[in-house]
């Protein structure tokens, strides 16, 4: 990849290659936009194939953060942290510390927070090199695992797109098939079974899997037979792209709404799904909850507060149908245009000139 070439396209502003010898830290810090405001976005850990997945994966998903948080009506830009290796194997303490010292070495340009892979007791250790760092679990005024409350914005996001596609907001009897059961996915179900969904659930775990089938009476499939089920709604729960050439042929859903981030392989599979007639509620707004969640911490966390916040992505996303039905695009470039045009008229409006220590009339 021509790494300043996709920057200019993309319209990223920073990269950061961070290394740590004692604690063996490689990680990368992608910012991309922070027109809204700083850019806050979770630290991932995972072990890439490769040094250049990494990066290309943290500028992917810094971008999406952008939008995530314009759409979210947050004051904050959008970025990214990837942390190369495994988290099974590979945690330290100085580990987290390390990233956390090259955190506050941006000076609140980026926020971290929790990904896949990372949790509160990692965040606590940032925390102790830096306050620019959310989802932490100790002291006042935390909001902790951002997790469940990702998954109640997922349930109403999902609700909100089955009224788009049935005409009814109720799941009750609804088949829906939820593909990986983790910290997410785990709690939609809960959502979901409280109100009498059928659930069909898979995962690469398979202790994941029982666990759903015994909880929630959940039928188990295999990864594979995730995508053809004869079920109302497939929601996304793991990874990223698996909405592509291999996978669309196989649905048979009228609706698609989960929380794994980038699951559109491609543009044109949004394009595909909206010919189809498939209701797509849009990754980064109906997964906006954990992100909604930890942004309160920023100014004094108020549970009741985020929480009102994250069940109006309810709204969010009919506004995007209302949008998409309006201007005759798909749900994916709906919820774009919503994004792009909140940040360019925040832009404009901070764009006249504000006297600060470095202007020449500083004094
Ligand atoms: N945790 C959060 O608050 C947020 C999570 N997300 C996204 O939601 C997704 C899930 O996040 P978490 O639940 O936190 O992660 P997690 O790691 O707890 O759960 C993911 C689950 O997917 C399973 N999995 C992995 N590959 C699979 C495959 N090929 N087929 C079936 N299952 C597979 C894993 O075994 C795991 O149980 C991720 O894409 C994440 O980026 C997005 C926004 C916020
Ligand atoms: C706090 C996290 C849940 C934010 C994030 O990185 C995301 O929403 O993907």
């Amino acid at each position: 990849m021509e790494l300043f070439t996709y920057m200019e396209d993309h319209d990223y502003e920073q990269l950061v290659l961070c290394y740590d010898k004692t604690s063996g830290l490689k990680a990368v810090i992608a910012i991309h936009d922070t027109t809204l405001g700083p850019a806050l976005g979770g630290a991932r850990m995972w072990t890439y194939a490769s040094e250049e997945d990494a990066i290309e994966d943290a500028l992917r998903l810094a971008k999406g953060m952008t939008y995530k948080n314009a759409a979210a009506g947050l004051n904050l830009g959008g970025g990214k942290t990837v942390i190369i290796g495994d988290p099974k194997t590979d945690k330290n303490d100085e580990l987290f510390r390390a990233l956390g010292r090259y955190i506050e070495g941006l000076n609140g340009r980026y926020i971290t927070a929790e990904d896949v892979g990372t949790t509160e007791y990692d965040m606590d250790l940032i925390h102790l090199e830096t306050n620019f760092v959310t989802g932490i679990s100790s002291g006042e005024g935390t909001s902790g695992n951002p997790s469940p409350v990702t998954a109640l914005g997922i349930y109403k996001g999902m609700k909100a797109a089955a009224k788009e596609a049935f005409g009814d907001d109720s799941l009750k009897d609804k088949t829906i098939a939820v593909q990986g059961v983790g910290n997410v996915a785990y709690t939609l179900c809960e959502y979901l079974h409280e109100e009498g969904a059928k659930l069909i659930v898979t995962d690469i775990n398979k202790a994941a899997v029982q666990r759903a089938v015994e909880a929630f009476g959940a039928t188990a499939v295999e990864t594979d037979e995730i995508y053809s089920q004869e079920a109302d709604i497939f929601a996304p729960c793991a990874l990223g792209a698996v909405i592509n050439d291999e996978t669309i042929p196989q649905l048979k859903v009228k609706v698609v709404a989960g929380s794994a981030n980038n699951q559109l392989k491609e543009p044109e599979h949004g394009n595909r799904l909206h010919e189809m007639g498939i209701v797509y509620a849009p990754d980064y707004v109906i997964n906006s909850g954990g992100v909604i969640n930890v942004a309160d911490e920023l100014i004094g966390y108020n549970e009741a507060r985020a929480l009102k916040r994250v069940e109006g992505i309810y709204d969010t996303i009919l506004k995007i149908f209302a949008i998409s039905k309006r201007d005759g695009i798909p749900s994916y470039q709906a919820a774009d245009r919503l994004a792009e045009e909140r940040i360019a008229r925040v832009g404009a409006t901070r764009s006249t000139f504000l006297r600060n220590e470095k202007s020449i009339i500083s004094k």
